[in-house]
């Protein structure tokens, strides 16, 4: 904690940049945790980090499968996404996905996450996405009803543990500006 920094996503398009812009500062051995209700954005922002690392495959919603491996196309780490939604156990299940990778050399980004994959890591990026509603009442039919219509966004970034102590998440998040 006292590392978060929280800013505004007015679209879906804004939401797969700032993806692209927070790959720049990931490393191998990464975690990144996201949370946030059905359709917050977590995929989407998913797919940016694919194209900012330059993996192979669309990031897509892993619907059938819990995990999801996407080599690196530049040398760099492999995206490994992970959508822990029926995922029940936690991290054993994790273990026991026996994903063709090294976690270690790569970069595991997880959904529905909280409270199950904690212990992969001793550091975590954890990326909140909520739907800022001023009211219940301002949210419009039009958005009540198709999820492809743009709203806003607030993600919170906090980097829990020694490898985001020093990172200034702020500087990210202005240069995204
Ligand atoms: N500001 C925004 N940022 C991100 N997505 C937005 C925004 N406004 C509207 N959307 C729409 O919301 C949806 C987000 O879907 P996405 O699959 O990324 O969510 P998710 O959090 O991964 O959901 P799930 O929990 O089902 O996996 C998309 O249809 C996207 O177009
Ligand atoms: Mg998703």
């Amino acid at each position: 904690m006292g590392n978060a920094v929280t800013l505004t996503v007015p679209d879906p398009a804004a939401m797969q940049e700032l993806g692209r812009t927070l790959a720049t500062v990931l490393r191998p051995g990464d975690l990144v945790l996201l949370s946030g209700e059905l359709g917050a954005g977590k995929t989407t922002l998913t797919r940016g980090l694919g194209e900012g690392l330059g993996v192979r495959g669309a990031v897509t919603s892993p619907t059938f499968v819990i995990a999801r491996v996407h080599p690196s196309l530049v040398g760099g780490p492999a995206l490994v996404h992970v959508d822990a939604y029926r995922l029940g156990g936690g991290l054993d299940q994790m273990e026991d996905l026996d994903l063709d990778v090294s976690l270690p050399d790569s970069v595991v980004v997880v959904e529905w996450g909280e409270g199950k994959v904690e212990g992969l890591s001793e550091s975590r990026l954890e990326v909140r996405i909520d739907r800022t509603l001023g009211g219940e009442e301002e949210l419009s039919l039009d958005q009540d009803l198709d999820p492809d219509v743009p709203d806003e966004r607030r993600v919170t970034l906090d980097g829990i543990g020694p490898r985001w102590a020093a990172a200034d998440l702020g500087t990210l998040a202005a240069a995204r500006a």
